[in-house]
């Protein structure tokens, strides 16, 4: 239990001083609504929580359209949405899913990563970060129940949950694509594949930038279930009630133990990770790169 409450105090204090950042953020969300039950709701412009307070959990919905591309004011929100649900007793689970129809996330958002400053890429690449760590290392029970096609930043979002459940629609491919885009993906991103499904799958997915439609991401165990598209929620509901069945201390004491060593090894790397990350996004070769890749999703509309 000691070791547990010092790795806590531990992540909390690694984590604070963003956080502080995030909640100074002004007008970002909107007021407190009531939930009912004295629990209280919220809303921002980009992310909707529907809570439940009988049964603990709440419906966190991804609303940023066209494709939930994790902008720096998304991913802001989602943390501030995240932290005020992990603080508020009532929740002890929470289950993430997009209000873009077919879309989960379209990952990073390319505009974040392109024609910007250092130092912007700076302050991007540390709001990712955190989203990682945050989702990651949560004390809640964290599903997806993923509506829509998840490659890249949203299929990193969606292995950071401890379940997934994909929508059986051949369109609905996830997969972590970086090398497609003539990009790398991090040695978290990596890390977090790899404790998923495995080395060796991990190594070939990543250096394919495999997005895999949903028997084969079963197959592979990139999720873990896969159902008719109309009952994505409700079997995200049933999963949730499973894992709430079991005392929560010794889940969430379980989860640490778990995760802690791969979220430690961002977390002693951290500054170092952001210097790495702006030195590769400036150079001109990723620039055009990305460039290019953002006209041919353009052009492909037209
Ligand atoms: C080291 C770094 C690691 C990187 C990790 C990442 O996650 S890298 C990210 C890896 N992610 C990917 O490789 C996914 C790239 N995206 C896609 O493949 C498709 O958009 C789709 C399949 C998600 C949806 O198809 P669909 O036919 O339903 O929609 P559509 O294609 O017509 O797009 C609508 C609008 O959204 C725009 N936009 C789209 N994505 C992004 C984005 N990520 N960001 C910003 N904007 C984006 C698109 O330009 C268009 O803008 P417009 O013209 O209206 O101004």
């Amino acid at each position: 239990m000691a070791l547990a409450v010092g790795m806590r105090v531990l992540t909390r204090a690694l984590l604070r001083p963003w956080a502080r950042g995030l909640r100074a953020a002004p007008g970002r969300t909107g007021p407190a609504a009531g939930g009912g039950d004295g629990v209280r709701c919220f809303r921002s412009p980009r992310v909707l929580v529907e809570p439940d307070p009988a049964a603990g959990v709440a419906v966190v919905k991804m609303r940023n359209p066209p494709v939930n591309s994790l902008s720096l004011e998304f991913l802001t929100e989602l943390l501030i949405s995240l932290e005020k649900l992990e603080n508020d007793k009532t929740f002890h689970g929470i289950i993430i899913t997009s209000d873009c129809p077919g879309i989960f996330s379209a990952g990073l958002d390319l505009t974040e990563m392109c024609g910007r400053d250092p130092e912007h890429y700076a302050e991007y690449w540390k709001a990712v970060q955190e989203m990682w760590l945050r989702f990651y290392l949560s004390n809640l029970v964290v599903i997806a129940a993923i509506n829509g096609i998840s490659p890249a930043g949203g299929c990193l979002l969606s292995l950071t949950c401890d379940y997934r459940v994909l929508a059986n629609n051949p369109k609905y491919a996830i997969g972590l694509n970086e090398t497609l885009l003539g990009i790398v993906a991090p040695f978290w991103f990596k890390d977090t594949l790899v404790n998923t499904i495995g080395h060796r799958s991990a190594e070939r997915a990543l250096q394919l930038g495999l997005l895999f439609p949903p028997a084969e991401a079963l197959r592979v165990g990139v999720v873990d279930q896969v159902v008719p598209e109309d009952q994505v929620q409700s079997t995200a509901r049933s999963v949730m009630a499973q894992w709430l069945d079991i005392p929560d201390h010794a889940r969430q004491l379980t989860k640490i133990l778990m995760r802690k060593p791969t979220a430690d090894r961002l977390l002693t790397e951290r500054d170092a990770d952001i210097e790495n990350f702006v030195r590769f996004i400036c150079k001109d070769s990723i620039q055009k790169s990305l460039h290019a890749y953002l006209e041919k999703l353009k052009q492909k509309k037209g």
